[in-house]
């Protein structure tokens, strides 16, 4: 029997649920070409203006209800907002195929996915996303690691609505200094700031865990970009990692995050495949 090649092995078909800053982006880069993969449909709320959006590519896929994704599909994006994540990666998971998952915070309170991607072979995968370093952060929790701390600092724009801040009634629209909002696990930041700090779970989940990562949040007026800082202390090593992401249209979405997810799909079909 021959050997399975790269060219054998077929095409991935892949579907974006939610065409916002990173869906669109992502359907843009599949549309233009990533070796083994093809965009094969969309779903987003207002499905008309999904429609135009989508008019400018050169292979325009159909705009679908999110129940619809997984008949189409074998891999789908999520992401779309943070309570859809069950019904958008429920089918996929129960199918066995693999879901990438952008909002990460959501997978605390939903761990019956795991679960589901357990009995059925299926995969939830976390990019880096907005984040860095999770490579090491993971390499690292292969031995001992005696603590992780994450500070993020982000613009007032990019934490404005977060229901943390509406019920401590903490007022940051007309802050003129830097003020710490925010000091607790990503556990917590996850219920509180359920749209501005996925990273944090990301970093949790890769690391030691949702209760024992701790997590500063800071608003800052004179900020563009929003921060975020990580610093780990392992066996293995010790290191400190920051990155500042330059905004999308969203300013609580860093333009780094649909990358990471296109630079995961194109990995996916790599001949030499740089990072884990
Ligand atoms: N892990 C990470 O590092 C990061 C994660 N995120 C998370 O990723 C997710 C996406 O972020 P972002 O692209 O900025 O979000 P946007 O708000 O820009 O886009 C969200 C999209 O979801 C769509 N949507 C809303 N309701 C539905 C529905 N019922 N069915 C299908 N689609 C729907 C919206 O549709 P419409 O266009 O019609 O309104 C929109 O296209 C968020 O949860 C965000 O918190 C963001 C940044 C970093
Ligand atoms: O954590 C998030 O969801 C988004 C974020 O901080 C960023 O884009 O920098």
């Amino acid at each position: 029997m021959p050997a399975t090649t790269e060219h054998s092995r077929g095409v991935r078909r892949v579907a974006i649920a939610g065409l916002g800053a990173v869906g669109l982006r992502v359907a843009e880069a599949l549309d233009e070409g990533l070796p083994g993969c093809a965009l094969v449909a969309v779903s987003a709320n207002d499905r008309v203006r999904a429609a135009e959006r989508l008019a400018h590519l050169r292979c325009p896929v159909p705009v679908v209800p999110v129940e619809d994704l997984e008949a189409l599909a074998d891999i789908v994006v999520e992401c779309a907002p943070a309570a859809l994540l069950p019904a958008i990666a429920g089918p996929f998971l129960r199918a066995g195929k693999t879901v990438i998952v952008l909002s990460s915070g959501a997978i605390l309170s939903h761990q019956e996915l795991v679960q589901l991607a357990r009995a059925h072979g299926g995969q939830i995968v976390v990019p880096t996303g907005a984040l860095l370093g999770l490579d090491a952060v993971t390499a690292a929790a292969e031995g001992d690691i005696r603590s992780v701390r994450m500070i993020t600092r982000k613009p007032v724009k990019g934490l404005v609505g977060a229901p943390y801040l509406v019920e401590h009634d903490i007022a940051i629209a007309d802050i003129t200094e830097p003020l710490r909002i925010f000091d607790g696990t990503p556990r917590e930041a996850a219920i509180g700031f359920p749209a501005n700090l996925n990273v944090a779970v990301a970093l949790a989940l890769a690391g030691i865990g949702p209760d024992r990562t701790r997590l500063e949040i800071w608003a800052d007026p004179a900020l563009t970009r929003n921060t975020h800082t990580i610093e780990v202390d392992a066996d293995s090593a010790s290191f400190t990692m920051s990155i500042a992401n330059v905004p999308t249209d969203n300013p609580k979405t860093g333009r780094i995050t649909a990358l990471s997810v296109i630079s995961y799909l194109r990995k996916l079909n790599a001949p030499l495949r740089i990072g884990s």
